[in-house]
């Protein structure tokens, strides 16, 4: 019987022929990575144990993303007990400051993940690098500081969901609307325990920078990782980025799935998530007219340079409406200086947008824009539970860049051809 991406690779790491659901198997992980809220809870873990080496530090990562730069003696503090980790056990691949960023952007830029790759992350957002033919999945800080010390981990063999998006997407959608789409269907609780393996010409598509948003946020149903084939496009992306071998791994043909979704793309809208549920999803059309009073244009899900681009074309020689704060955060120093290099930056700051060095930051409610009781905030992150970015009677609308940066024109959820009306030539 055939197998599904992710039960080849776990097979192969399991040093096995074959793995099928349930199954439990001990997994060699190819990066560990962990930021600052978990990092210290993990190395607190190791110190329990009396563990004092690290298995490997080549394959461990480190990333100061969410409270940094610190915004209070607390994170300030969690930082250093990161950095003083990080230097005792020779860990090299630790980021803060410099040629840094939000995690789930910098590595897969960095070059830390290839296809066949097993990534464990302390991050629920680890299942990002799926996109790259990676099986990759978040886990507890003491789980990841067990692989700290031994290289391996132990995992269930998930069942594998897959889904296929056919014909040709509208413009304005972009991977964030094929997302909410899925989520809006399956809940937030549809893929419980089970990998997310997408297929078809509307995914091969869109751009790598894209599809990295749909594997983003497979958490957001329950999902224990979600997957795509490393194509030419992802190939061709990885190709300056890594030294690591590059190959392809395809799903078998006779694979088998527990279920199958299919998805027109071309009868897919721009969608959004409605407060307080990731899958309270809706054509756009449904709620525009909302008044808000801040928009997010960032986080690992969309703060890409292609993000940064879409934005800017709706923002371009226009202005951010006075009610609104539009607060836009490239994901990594690297998406920072490229949009410099071309001219967004300057097209966003014209536009009256507030742009900051790379955090997670407003995403979940730590710094750099929270939401006061009432105020209503579109973002183009992935978590829109209650309180997440703020007072607990705050709202937060999840949508894609496009969608965000029409709203932060109009002072309310619009349509982006609302603002650049339906004619006006773009490629998305
Ligand atoms: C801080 C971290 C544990 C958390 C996560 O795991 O997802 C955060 O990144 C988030 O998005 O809520
Ligand atoms: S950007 Fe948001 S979702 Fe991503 S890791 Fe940071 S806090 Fe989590």
């Amino acid at each position: 019987m055939g197998m599904t991406l992710t039960e080849k690779i776990l097979a192969e790491h399991a040093g096995r022929d074959f793995v099928e659901p349930g199954e439990l198997v001990t997994v060699k992980v190819d990066l560990a990575i962990a930021n600052d809220i978990t990092a210290p809870l993990a190395i607190k873990q190791l110190e329990k144990y009396g563990i004092d080496k690290v298995h490997d530090p080549e394959k461990i990562a480190l990333v100061m993303d969410h409270f940094f730069p610190p915004k209070d003696i607390l994170s300030a503090q969690q930082i250093k007990i990161s950095r003083d980790f990080a230097k005792k056990m020779g860990i090299k691949n630790y980021f803060e400051g410099q040629d840094s960023g939000v995690m789930h952007t910098i590595l897969p830029e960095k070059g830390f993940i290839a296809p066949g790759d097993l990534i464990m992350g302390a991050d629920s957002h680890t299942c990002t690098y799926g996109a790259l033919g990676a099986f990759s999945t978040g886990v507890g800080s003491t789980d990841i500081a067990y692989i700290f010390a031994t290289g391996e981990t132990w995992l269930k063999v998930p069942e594998t969901m897959k889904f296929t998006f056919y014909g040709k997407r509208q413009k304005w959608v972009g991977g964030k609307d094929f997302v909410l789409t899925v989520i809006g269907e399956i809940g937030v609780d549809g893929a419980l325990y089970r990998a997310m393996e997408y297929h078809g010409e509307a995914i091969k598509d869109l751009p790598v920078e894209e599809r990295l948003t749909i594997t983003n946020m497979a958490i957001e149903a329950g999902g224990k990782n979600a997957i795509m084939e490393a194509d030419e496009k992802v190939l061709e992306w990885l190709k300056d980025k890594t030294n690591k071998p590059l190959r392809m791994i395809k799903a078998d043909k006779d694979a088998k799935y527990c279920c199958e979704y299919e998805f027109d793309a071309s009868k897919i809208e721009p969608v959004v998530a409605a407060p307080n549920l990731p899958s309270n999803v809706k054509p756009v059309s449904e709620v525009a007219g909302r008044p808000i009073n801040q928009v997010f244009i960032g986080s690992c899900t969309n703060g890409r340079i292609t993000d940064l681009r879409i934005a800017a074309q709706i923002l371009k020689g226009r202005k951010v409406h006075p009610d609104v704060r539009c607060i836009v955060i490239p994901a990594s120093d690297r998406t920072y200086k490229q949009a410099m290099h071309e001219g967004i930056l300057e097209i966003l700051a014209d536009a009256g947008c507030l742009i900051s060095t790379s955090t997670c930051g407003p995403c979940l409610g730590g710094h750099m824009g929270i939401l006061a009781e009432g105020e209503v905030c579109v973002s183009t992150s992935n978590r829109n539970f209650t309180g997440r970015m703020g007072h607990p009677n705050s709202e937060v609308y999840l949508a894609g860049p496009a969608v965000a940066a029409a709203s932060a024109v109009l002072g309310r959820i619009a349509h982006p051809e609302e603002v650049v009306g339906t004619k006006e030539e773009v490629s998305v």
